[in-house]
């Protein structure tokens, strides 16, 4: 298997990253983070959740965010939707991509969408036929695929047939979740060996949270696996309210310079990067989650 030459990166950190901020976040906030992140040449922003506001308070507003962010053409701006409802919120706020989220595990599951892992696929049913009806573009989530903070073990042949559901059903591709970042780079592969047994390895996308540090390992071992799109969080963004102490994704920034320093293209200017991610970290008060951001910064290079 040989090395992509391009990657596409998911940049989830106005989500993934923000929906676990415990202070409010204004819209305009919001919105100057997905605009930095589109000037940095980034060509996919999760942009936010149609989900209940009971369950995320911090997503409560992406409908405001989508109707005030500027649009540039040829990125793809994305939000998750659980539900019909959400798929019609997202919809009426002229959302384009949506993406649903399933977990590995009936714990996870239970505690992130109140439903079984079934239940959470025929749900999706009508998102899939509304989506086909409007044009709109399907990612699909699996959570847990290397370990549940409720449920302990995965087997990698229950996220291949997951994935295999999610993919017959419509969705376009399939990002696979460390959601609380405990795989190594030999799971990582074995999980790969297993999934791509009957998928194809460029419906895949790798989605790794860097709580044991293992996230840059994993996508290199993904890599050679011939994975070529990855999601990550500016400035390490993020955590997980249903596992104690998990940290956010995997830095845009640590990625990019793995992926700089592999030769591997992107589109993405490091040190435009860097600024939203100083940027959003000093709105929030919070110490810069990319050690490369930290290294450049201290540096004075970008
Ligand atoms: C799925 C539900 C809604 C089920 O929640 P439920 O309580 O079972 O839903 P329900 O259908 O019984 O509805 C309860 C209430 O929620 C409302 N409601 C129902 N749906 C919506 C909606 N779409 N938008 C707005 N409101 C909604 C509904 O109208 C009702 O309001 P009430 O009558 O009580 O006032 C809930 O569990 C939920 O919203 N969960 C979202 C959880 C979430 O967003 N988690 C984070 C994203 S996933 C993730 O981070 C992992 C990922 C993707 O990054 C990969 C990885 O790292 O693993």
């Amino acid at each position: 298997m040989s090395m992509p030459q391009q990657v596409r990166l998911v940049e989830v950190g106005p989500r993934d990253g923000l929906q676990n901020e415990k202070q409010p976040i204004s819209v305009a906030d919001k919105v100057r983070l997905v605009d930095d992140l589109s000037a940095a040449g980034l060509g996919y922003i999760e942009v936010g959740s149609f989900v209940s506001p009971k369950w995320v308070p911090q997503m409560a507003g992406s409908a405001e965010v989508f109707a005030a962010i500027q649009q540039k053409p040829g990125v793809t701006y994305a939000a998750l939707a659980p539900n019909l409802k959400g798929f019609e919120g997202a919809l009426e706020a002229g959302v384009k991509e949506v993406a649903v989220f399933a977990a590995a595990s009936e714990g996870f599951s239970q505690k992130n969408i109140n439903c079984s892992i079934a239940e959470s696929l025929q749900r999706f049913e009508p998102i899939m036929a509304a989506a086909r009806e409007h044009g709109v573009r399907v990612r699909g989530y699996i959570s847990c695929v290397l370990g549940c903070p409720i449920d302990g073990d995965v087997a990698p042949e229950q996220v291949a047939a997951i994935a295999r559901e999610l993919l017959d059903s419509g969705c376009y591709e399939v990002s696979l979740g460390d959601t609380i970042g405990v795989g190594t780079a030999g799971d990582t592969r074995r999980l790969i060996e297993v999934v791509g047994r009957d998928i194809d390895r460029s419906l895949l996308a790798g989605h790794f949270h860097d709580t044991y540090g293992q996230a840059l390992a994993n996508i290199h071992a993904s890599l050679l696996e011939g994975v070529a799109v990855f999601d990550s969080s500016v400035a390490g963004l993020g955590g997980c309210p249903y596992a104690k102490g998990a940290t956010g994704n995997v830095a845009t920034e640590d990625v990019l310079y793995l992926l700089n320093g592999l030769g591997i293209e992107t589109g993405v200017d490091m040190a435009a990067l860097v600024q939203a991610g100083q940027h959003i970290c000093n709105v929030l008060g919070k110490v810069n989650g990319s050690r490369v951001a930290r290294a450049l910064l201290a540096r004075e290079q970008v």
